[in-house]
């Protein structure tokens, strides 16, 4: 059953703030097409008071406060975080469904991991205490010198809508468990739970400028945050264009950056596999998370030899997928996130179609279902290398197939470099 969105504002310096421009963004819920809340919408005035907060919780009290204490006092707090989070999953899971229509039971465990996540930098953060002025030996004894593991300072969180509270958790533990503080910009197209996270922080009584969560839109809050000059460092996950966008923009100061890119994965199925196992795993990675994952394996590469078969078994699994409102029991397939994917989505496939490929399974929104963002799985044969769907990435339930006959063609196919520019420039940090 749906639950109702919290109203929240932004959260600077420990406290809910409205906006300065008192501007919000609707919530549009994925599955329904209907507004069910809005979030605040920050501004490069907003980012401003945040930048400020987090650099005064770096210096306070000279670092004591934070930045400069032991690991094992943060990691008190981020074990903290995760036991609430653990408490209020299904409310969690509930809105993450809700916001970005993935399918209940998968948004559950990212909750899960979500809570694991800030647990294993606790892990981290008390390990650094017996890492710290660790003598390095050297050949003069007039010198003496020691390791010391510092906090880069104030650092700027951008990220996406795929896995909201999970890819901010990636940024945030991290980042929190090494003494920084900072400031999170989740996707516009979904912020639901980075809200909660603030709640949840504000709950255990993180210290104040610590962590920071502006909502709002990538060139009203993000750009700001990644431009300004006193930040740090930005660590960002999203699309290949924004990406590169912000390192632009982070390159005119100097200023490091850590980029998780899109993605474009394939995966290669030889002739000597278990061809069910291989089947469910192919679906399993081309369509969790609705297809909207920067691993998906959304370019099969299969033997000739046992490709009908196998295609065959995946339409198979596909007509077995359940596609519905997320909330619903047995959901495997829900709406991608927003009106904006749901027409990029199709506009791949209608374009695949016209290139010359085949639309074997799919290709549409379910005759079941006459409202939401949704779109069947999809399987697409007859693909050349130089069609828009093998190069670049859909971000959906799509899946594009292509046959080899030597181990040699698979891996040139899997290497192609167009096809790979975004993992091969995504490295993670
Ligand atoms: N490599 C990975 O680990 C990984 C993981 C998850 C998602 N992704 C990628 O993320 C993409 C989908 O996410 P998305 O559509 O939210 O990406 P996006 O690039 O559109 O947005 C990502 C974030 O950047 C912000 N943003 C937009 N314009 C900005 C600007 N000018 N300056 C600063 N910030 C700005 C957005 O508001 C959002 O918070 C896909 O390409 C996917 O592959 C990669
Ligand atoms: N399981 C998390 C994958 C994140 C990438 O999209």
């Amino acid at each position: 059953m749906a639950i109702p969105v919290p109203n929240r504002q932004l959260f600077i310096d420990g406290e809910w703030r409205e906006p300065v421009l008192k501007k919000r963004i609707p919530i549009i819920n994925p599955s329904t097409e209907e507004i069910i809340g809005d979030i605040p919408a920050a501004t490069a005035e907003d980012v401003e008071l945040a930048v400020e907060a987090a650099r005064k919780a770096f210096t306070r009290n000279k670092g004591r406060d934070w930045a400069f204490t032991s690991g094992a006092f943060r990691a008190k707090h981020l074990r903290a975080i995760a036991a609430k989070i653990t408490e209020r999953k299904p409310e969690l899971a509930k809105l993450e469904a809700l916001d970005c229509g993935k399918p209940l039971d998968e948004a559950a465990w990212d909750i899960d991991d979500v809570a694991g996540c800030f647990e294993y930098y606790a892990d981290l953060a008390e390990g650094l205490d017996a890492k710290q002025n660790v003598p390095v030996s050297l050949p003069m004894e007039t010198f003496n010198s020691y390791v010391l593991k510092e906090p880069i300072g104030v650092v700027a969180l951008i990220t996406p809508w795929n896995y909201p509270l999970l890819m901010a958790t990636w940024k945030v533990a991290p980042a929190l468990a090494a003494g920084c503080t900072a400031i999170l910009k989740p996707s516009e197209l979904a912020s639901v739970t980075c809200l909660e996270l603030a709640e949840v922080c504000r709950e255990v009584g993180l210290p104040p400028g610590v962590l920071n969560i502006l909502t709002g839109l990538g060139p009203e809050a993000g750009a700001p945050l990644a431009s300004h000059p006193h930040v740090d460092k930005i660590a960002f996950t999203g699309s290949t264009a924004t990406g590169s966008r912000v390192m632009a923009s982070a390159a005119q100061m100097v200023k490091p950056v850590s980029m998780e890119l899109g993605g474009k994965s394939p995966i290669i199925v030889f002739e000597d596999v278990d061809l069910d196992k291989a089947a469910e795993w192919t679906v399993f990675g081309c369509f969790w998370t609705n297809g909207q994952i920067c691993s998906a394996t959304s370019r099969l590469l299969v033997h000739e030899s046992i490709a009908t078969d196998f295609v065959d078994r995946l339409v198979k699994w596909c007509k077995n997928i359940k596609i519905s409102d997320p909330l619903e029991e047995g959901c495997r397939l829900g709406p991608v996130v927003s009106g904006g994917q749901y027409e990029k989505i199709l506009k791949f496939i209608s374009t695949a179609e016209s290139e010359g490929a085949t639309i074997l399974f799919g290709g549409a929104r379910p005759k079941h279902l006459k409202k939401g963002f949704f779109i069947e799985p999809t399987i697409i044969t007859d693909v050349n290398t130089s069609m828009q769907i093998w190069r670049e990435e859909v971000f959906g339930p799509v899946l594009c197939v292509k046959t080899f006959s030597t181990e040699d063609e698979a891996i040139e196919l899997a290497n192609d470099t167009q096809c790979c520019c975004d993992i091969k420039r995504s490295g993670k940090v």
